[in-house]
Order: C-alpha cells, then structure tokens, then sequence
C-alpha cells in the first residue's frame, strides 16, 4: 500500500464535502476517480497529495517521492522547457548538468523534440506544454502521481497519445497513480481499478478492479466496458448528477 485516506473528512465554508471518505492507493496501481462535477475529487487528491489539510481523518503516505500534474500545465513562463522540467530536480540540489541530461530523457519520452527544450511555455502549443508539465512530474522518479483532469484541455487526438503515455511510464517505472478524470473511456483505457464517488455525499458508489491490463485493452474492449458501466445505476449520477438530490 502506497497511500491510504482513512475517514477523511471535509468541508469548504461550513459546507461538507465528504464526511467519511476512506481509500487505498496500492504500489503500482494506476486508480481512476470519476464522479460528477463539484463531487469533491479535486479536494480528496489534494488531501492526498498534501495540498489541503483535511478537517478530520487521517492519511499515510508510504513513499518518499511525488508528483502532480495538473489540468493546466503551470509551466514558469521565464524559464525554457529544460528548466521547466528540471524544476523538481533543483529543488533536490541536483546539479545543473544533471539535471539537463535528465529533463532532456524526459522530454522524448513525452515526444518532446531537442529543439523544444530551449523554447520558452509561450513558443509551445498547448499539447507540447502538457507534455512538459508530465515530464517534469516523472523528472523526480515519484513513486507516486498525482493526476487532476490532466488531458482535459487537449484534444481527442493529443489526449490518447498522452494517455498511452501514461500507461506506458506508469508500466516501465512502477509508479502508482490517482488519477482523476470525468471521462469513463479514459478510466477505462488507463486504469487498474476505478473508483466512483457521489455527488450527493462524496461516498464511494463503485470500487472495483478493471477487467485487463491497461495498454492491453483494444479500443472495441474500452467501448464494451464503458457501455456496460453507463448500465449501472451507481454510475447514472454522472451523467444526472442532479437525480436524487433534494
Ligand atoms: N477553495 C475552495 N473554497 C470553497 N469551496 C471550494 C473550494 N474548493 C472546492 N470547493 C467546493 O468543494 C466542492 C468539491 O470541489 P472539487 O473541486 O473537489 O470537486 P470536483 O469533483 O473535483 O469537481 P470538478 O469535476 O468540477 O473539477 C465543490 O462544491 C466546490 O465548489
């Protein structure tokens, strides 16, 4: 077990968001959370990644190393993409050299191009820049990711390709990974195991594991799961969020 929420409670303004929300994130695992907008899965990868104190509860971290990517890039506009992917690895007192030669692997890992490297985040395209903000996450060798809505902004096209790139790095590196995400086929394409929050209560409706292996699921298989997942009761809330709220 890499992480757990344990009865993590929390609330905004005196306005609960989850009063008992309990989660395993085990090592190697890639956990898809979906659930309906303002649920609170924001807020719960936020309390697990150390960004928000919860009110109430506990979480137990057993790693040393993490990394989030965001749904925006949050590139540092004054510095190159080689400094923008080296960020953490300056934090750690890695030398400059270094830390170059690393950012510069990470950077065709994602498909960033060598010339890129010396532009600054305004001379990228919106994909490029993405793919930047993931290179600078696996430049710390995390142990574990934190992913909120990353590839939301991107197009269909650009999204899978940065999907795959996930599946792939999550498979050579063994990093875990929560994942958040509103787009079943992508929970589908890139989980282990996919968690459905409510919207009514932040309770947990689904936890299950995913059928396969993700990078090994063909596109015909993803449809099938998905189709299937829409058929259940637990997952109607996210397309009618609304349903049963008083
Ligand atoms: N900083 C904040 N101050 C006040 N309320 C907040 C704050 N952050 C979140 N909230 C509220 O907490 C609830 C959960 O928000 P959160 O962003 O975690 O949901 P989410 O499931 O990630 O939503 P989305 O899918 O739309 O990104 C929402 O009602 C939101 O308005």
């Amino acid at each position: 077990m890499r992480l757990a929420l344990e009865r993590i409670g929390h609330a905004f303004l005196g306005r609960a968001v989850f009063e008992n929300l309990t989660l395993n994130l085990d090592r190697g695992e890639v956990l898809a959370l979906v659930g309906p907008s303002g649920c609170g899965k924001t807020t719960a990868l936020q309390i697990a990644a150390g960004l928000v104190d919860p009110l109430r509860g506990r979480v137990r971290r057993d790693y040393r190393r993490h990394a989030v990517v965001f749904q925006e890039p949050r590139l540092l506009p004054w510095q190159r993409t080689v400094d923008n992917i080296a960020y953490g690895l300056a934090a750690r007192g890695v030398g400059r050299e270094e830390r170059h030669v690393i950012a510069a692997a990470r950077a065709a890992e994602v498909g960033l191009h060598p010339r890129d490297l010396d532009k600054y985040p305004a001379e990228l395209s919106g994909g490029m820049r993405q793919r930047a903000a993931v290179a600078r996450a696996l430049a710390v060798d995390p142990e574990v990711v934190f992913f909120d809505e990353p590839f939301t902004a991107v197009d269909v096209g650009l999204r899978r390709v940065l999907q795959d790139l996930v599946i792939t790095a999550s498979a050579r590196e063994k990093f875990s990974a929560l994942f958040v995400t509103h787009d079943l086929s992508e929970a589908a394409r890139l989980g282990h195991r996919i968690i459905v929050m409510s919207g009514r209560d932040g309770s947990i409706l689904v936890d299950r594991t995913i059928a396969g292996t993700p990078g090994a699921r063909d596109d015909r298989a993803i449809f099938e799961m998905v189709q299937g997942w829409m058929h259940e009761p637990a997952f109607a809330e996210l397309f009618d969020p609304d349903r049963d709220r008083a």
